[in-house]
């Protein structure tokens, strides 16, 4: 099993450039299926382990996909088949949404049920609500979601009862296909919903007012593949920003978007980090002292909380009492069990954590329970004394790609290593022969 080691002690420096955003590749390669004429070519794809899940979910419904060097081509001008099955959903749960692609342009889709997972119940009644709503019939059993309907879906008003980013998602690109117009509202306004409309637009849909409360779309016969490049990811950038900032580092983070990441810029100025935009995106400077501050997740604009537990790190190190709220999942609480490995002073109290910092973290042998709580742990691991070892990696290469690399080029000391070779260097094996022979 792979590890990272991160010995802590060092103030990063220098330039990190963002990959494209993983919450903004998976639903637009969903969407891929949608095309029944032409080539989609997407540029700053993310070398991820979820990218090829989902390349893996299309080739198996027949698709062409071709993953190289940050472009994914797809072609899903073949006749395709519309079921997903249990294995691929299992590893990401972003597979249900190829469901409003498949049912909006076969009439059918079928795909297993995505299941619970770490950070909370993730139920899916708003995507199924969304799809009934446009004429679907939905059929829960035996593991799987089937949702099918007599001729094209019609354009319906739907009301989300929750803002979710999926659900906006699956539902718009269902509606982009139904006959006639759609409202959604309370809708998701998440920019990765901004950049899948873009996607859906350059293919021939009609949809406006992606990113605000209501979408309209009014549905076309049919589209075409598009070219399309993917948005910088904004959690990518925001995890770099905490590690400068709790380094007491000055680093460049290329290509974070002012504009996506307000609420946290603002919550770290609030802490005492200075954050200036530059041309090219933000650069972060840590202080001596970190202010302790109160935080709570919300759907954007709010506080996103695949920031929550790297924001957790960062409030070890403040001095005083902070507390972070989670309204988003009801279990994504996971990681706090691991930093009080590391030696922290934190407190569960129903939703909220309460934080006494500053925290003098020591290094320990921690284990990722989500993919930010991977990347905060090695944030935390940045500070603490000592070595941090991080199990579990599956988590963090589902969402970052090169981390432990981008680090190392910034000053840390982080490496992966393989955990056989490393007890085979802690206690070497004796060599039979020579130990017989002495
Ligand atoms: C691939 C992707 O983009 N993942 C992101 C997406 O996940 P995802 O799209 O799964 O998250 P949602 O926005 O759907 O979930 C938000 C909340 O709504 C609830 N809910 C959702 C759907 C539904 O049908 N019923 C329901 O009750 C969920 O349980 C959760 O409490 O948004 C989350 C919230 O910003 C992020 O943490 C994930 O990184
Ligand atoms: C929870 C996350 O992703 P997913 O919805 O793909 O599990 C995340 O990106 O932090």
């Amino acid at each position: 099993m792979e590890k990272i080691i991160v010995r802590g002690g060092s103030k990063l420096t220098g330039t990190v450039k963002v990959e494209g955003a993983k919450n903004a590749v998976l639903p637009v390669i969903a969407a891929g299926l949608i095309a029944s004429e032409g080539k989609s070519i997407l540029k700053d794809v993310p070398a991820l382990a979820d990218v090829h899940t989902i390349s893996e979910v299309l080739r198996y419904m027949n698709a062409e996909v071709n993953v190289e060097n940050n472009t994914v081509t797809i072609d899903a001008s073949k006749e395709l088949t519309t079921e997903a099955p249990f294995e691929y959903v299992r590893k990401m749960r972003a597979s249900v949404l190829v469901l409003g692609p498949l049912l909006a342009r076969y009439g059918h889709a079928k795909v297993a049920l995505p299941g619970g997972c770490a950070i909370g119940s993730r139920p899916i009644d708003q995507h199924l609500k969304g799809f009934e709503a446009m004429g679907a019939k939905v059929n829960v059993g035996n593991g799987f979601i089937e949702a099918y309907t007599e001729g094209r879906l019609k354009g319906a008003r739907i009301y989300f009862d929750v803002p979710s980013v999926g659900a906006t998602e699956n539902v718009m690109m269902a509606a982009a296909l139904a006959e006639g117009k759609t409202v959604l509202e309370n809708c998701a306004k998440e920019p990765e919903i901004v950049d899948l409309a873009n996607y859906l637009n350059k293919m021939g849909a009609k949809v406006i007012g992606a990113g605000t409360e209501t979408i309209r779309i009014t549905g076309v016969e049919k589209l075409v593949g598009a070219e399309h490049n993917i948005i910088p990811d904004r959690i990518e950038a925001g995890t770099f920003m905490v590690a400068a900032a709790i380094t007491k580092g000055n680093v460049l983070v290329k290509g974070a978007e002012q504009e996506h990441l307000r609420s946290l810029v603002a919550k770290m100025e609030e802490m005492g980090v200075i954050i200036e935009e530059e041309d090219e995106g933000l650069r972060v400077i840590g202080p001596e002292k970190l202010k302790a501050v109160d935080l709570k997740t919300m759907p954007h604009p709010g506080f996103p909380t695949d920031m929550q537990s790297q924001m957790m790190a960062l409030m070890l190190q403040a001095e005083g009492t902070s507390v972070i709220t989670e309204t988003v999942f009801e279990n994504r609480f996971m990681h706090v069990e691991e930093f009080r490995r590391m030696n922290a002073n934190l407190k569960i109290e129903g939703r909220s954590v309460i934080v006494e910092g500053p925290s003098s973290l020591q290094g320990a042998e921690v284990s990722a329970t989500d993919l930010r709580a991977a990347a905060a742990l090695i944030v935390a691991g940045l500070v603490a004394d000592g070595h941090t070892r991080v199990t579990e990696l599956k988590h963090l290469d589902r969402g970052y790609v090169d981390f432990e690399s981008k680090l190392v080029a910034l000053g840390a000391d982080v490496e992966r290593i393989d955990d056989e070779v490393e007890e085979e260097e802690d206690h070497p094996q004796t060599d039979v022969k020579s130990s017989l022979s002495s």
